[in-house]
């Protein structure tokens, strides 16, 4: 069965459009993040991002045949103040990566990709009673974009979510862990960030995102990106080798940026 979309030459970011018209959009995400066209704003200042995660709101680790995915109970997180006029509760998350390390972020630097991105899903339940709601609305959702460089460490924090990828290796599968995360060690020290409003970045690339994405990297091993790669898009029930299938890459390249306002907030 062929996917409707996906990363391969078949299926990739450059025919999403075709069967998901608003990836065509004006606001799509992700961008370059040109730093030149950053500008300051003085209220992103005033109101310092901040966000509570309660180490035990992680219920589910699924492989979605697009990556791994860990879903949350969103109750006592909130994410709230830089450019979000409410409060934002998360929902899931998940990373993007490539098939080396010199590609897989989504959103780029200058023109530098780092080696991954993960990504904080939340949605604004102050104005709207459902993630699904909030995902057909301008500023339904915000996402929090922290990079991933390598490092000679493994990141003790990302093991915990690494040991269970054996266990969904196929399409579909899942598993019911409620595992302990501590969330401080996945996001960087700085919240020093830029911010610009876009859109999921993966089909149907809904214009419903306030991106806020973290100028300082968090690091992740080799080892541990090979893990990731090791993720098949296919269910166990489709036969093929052993080294097909692998989720190698995940990642949907910068889009224009257009007339869109790039803030910035801290150097
Ligand atoms: Cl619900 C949903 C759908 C797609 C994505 C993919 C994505 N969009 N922005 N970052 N990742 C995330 C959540
Ligand atoms: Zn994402």
């Amino acid at each position: 069965m062929s996917l409707d979309w996906g990363y391969t030459d078949d299926n990739g970011p450059s025919t999403w459009a075709e069967k998901y018209p608003l990836a065509a959009g004006a606001r799509q995400s992700p961008v370059d993040i040109d730093t030149s066209k950053a500008t300051s704003d003085n209220s992103l200042v005033d109101r310092e991002i901040d966000w509570s995660y309660p180490s035990n709101c992680s219920y589910r680790i699924v492989n979605t045949g697009y990556g791994w995915r860990v879903d949350t109970y969103g109750d006592d997180t909130a994410l709230s103040g830089g450019p979000l006029s409410e409060v934002y509760k998360l929902e899931q998350f998940h990373c993007h990566w490539g098939a080396t390390n010199d590609e897989g972020s989504e959103h780029t630097v200058d023109g530098k990709s780092y080696a991954a991105e993960l990504h904080l899903v939340h949605w604004n339940s102050e104005k709207y009673s459902s993630f699904k709601e909030a995902a057909s609305q301008p500023d339904g959702l915000a996402v929090l974009g922290v990079f991933m460089e390598i490092g000679n460490a493994d990141n003790a924090e990302l093991e915990k979510i690494i040991s269970l990828i054996p266990k969904i290796i196929h399409k579909g599968q899942d598993s019911q862990a409620s595992f302990d995360l501590d969330f401080g060690s996945l996001l960087p020290e700085s919240k020093h960030y830029w911010t610009y409003l876009g859109s999921l970045t993966t089909p149907p690339c809904n214009e419903c995102v306030i991106w806020t994405v973290f100028k300082e990297p968090i690091t992740i091993s080799e080892r541990q990106l090979e893990v990731f790669r090791s993720l098949k898009s296919v269910g166990e029930e489709d036969a093929i080798e052993p080294e097909e299938g692998k989720l190698v890459k995940n990642y949907r390249p910068p889009l224009p940026l257009g007339n869109r306002v790039l803030r910035e907030c801290g150097p």
